[in-house]
């Protein structure tokens, strides 16, 4: 496909941590990226936090009018702060996520939101891949290995977001497309923000461990460490995905520990978590480039970096944006489910064949507008 037919799409992502709504565009064709264009964040409340909050753990059936109209509204208003958007990647706001059981789901409808915009909306992405056995996550990846694509090295490379979950993306460079064999592995690795966000909020009526200032204060505690590393996830084979509150365990582990000791164990888990998850590998990556909020905390990179044979750096160190790359995943695979191509496969989900999951919304009357 040439540059001509790329299309300008704004991903928009709510994510575990409930913190409020990133949104990118990007010019891009779903294969390749032509442009990184505006970004957007739109905060969520306090109030409209807790409303979400409050929704977690909840499956469609249930009375979730408030928690929806919190996601419509905050959506509706940073989406349609972008000029010349044609297509709209709304990935809504994980509310539970069992795909061996009830499945997963993604609060948020998309069709609403494509009248209220006047431009087609691609949605729900990750029930078709759990309909077909997969996990449903992680998604990012077929963007991840776009963007390794694009940085022209041939070595095996991981990015490893560090959101209220962790997951990586391990990937061969050297293979044509996501979907071919080899080319990629891809799972949640563990916890990674979200415990530590509970810790502190539970003991010190604080949304974050900030920049990691209470665990630097503390010492790992090993023994803590050693009964979260025999938690079965982590000899479990990928592709796996987690639930946010799967790891709710990490709080019992430090329950005994004073403040910095508890902060700094649990830091300590979720790079450790990252390190199992790197012993899955085909390969070990020759660079570990890290994405979402944790690549902030200095402890937990610094922990990272002691553990791993690799540099450890932040996706900026090759230009990109680690606010912005969630939304811009999702950005970039609407073009692909526009376009008919697999937005996971066996190696990043675990489903049966290269699935395109979404389902595409066009606004009443809409015919294709092309801005040139
Ligand atoms: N300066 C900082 N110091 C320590 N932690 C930070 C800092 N900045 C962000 N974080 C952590 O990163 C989290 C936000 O990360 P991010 O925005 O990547 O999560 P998310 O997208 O909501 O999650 P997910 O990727 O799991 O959906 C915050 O809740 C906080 O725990
Ligand atoms: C079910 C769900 O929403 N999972 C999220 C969550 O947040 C991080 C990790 O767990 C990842 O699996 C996924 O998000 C990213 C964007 C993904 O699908 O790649």
């Amino acid at each position: 496909m040439s540059e001509k037919e790329a299309v300008r799409s704004v991903g928009a992502m709510s994510g575990t941590s409930l913190d409020g709504v990133d949104a990118a565009m990007i010019r891009t064709d779903g294969e390749r990226v032509f442009e990184f264009g505006a970004t957007e964040y739109r905060p969520y409340t306090a109030e409209e936090a807790a409303t979400l909050r409050a929704a977690l753990g909840r499956w469609p059936g249930d009375d979730l009018a408030d928690a929806d109209r919190v996601i419509f509204d905050a959506h509706a208003e940073v989406l349609s702060r972008f000029d010349g958007a044609e297509l709209v990647g709304f990935h809504g706001q994980t509310l539970a996520h069992e795909p061996r059981g009830r499945g997963t789901h993604q609060l948020g409808d998309g069709a609403a939101l494509a009248e209220a915009l006047g431009v087609p909306v691609v949605w729900d992405f990750r029930s078709s891949d759990v309909r077909l056995g997969g996990e449903g996550a992680p998604l990012a990846p077929f963007f991840h290995f776009a963007c390794a694509k694009a940085l022209g090295t041939e070595a095996p490379l991981g990015i490893l977001n560090l959101g209220g979950v962790g997951n990586l993306t391990w990937i061969d460079p050297t293979r044509a497309r996501p979907e071919d064999e080899g080319a990629l592995l891809a799972f949640d690795t563990g916890p990674a923000n979200a415990p530590i966000n509970d810790l502190m909020m539970q003991r010190r009526g604080e949304p974050c461990d900030r920049d990691g200032a209470l665990a630097a204060q503390g010492a790992v505690v090993d023994g803590a460490l050693e009964l979260f590393l025999d938690e079965g996830y982590f000899l479990k084979m990928p592709p796996k995905s987690l639930d946010r509150d799967d790891f709710s365990v990490m709080l019992d582990l430090v329950r005994e520990l004073d403040d910095a000791d508890a902060a700094a164990t649990m830091t300590a888990m979720s790079a450790a978590a990252v390190m199992r998850g790197i012993e899955h590998c085909p390969r070990p990556p020759e660079r570990l480039l890290v994405t979402g909020g944790g690549r902030h905390n200095p402890v937990m990179m610094a922990m990272l970096a002691a553990g791993l044979d690799c540099p450890v750096e932040p996706v900026e160190a090759v230009g990109l944006d680690g606010d912005m790359l969630e939304a811009q995943a999702f950005a970039f695979l609407a073009v692909r489910v526009m376009r008919g191509l697999p937005t996971s496969g066996p190696s990043t989900t675990g489903v049966r064949a290269a699935v395109g999951g979404g389902e595409i919304s066009r606004p009443r009357g809409y015919s294709r507008r092309r801005s040139g």
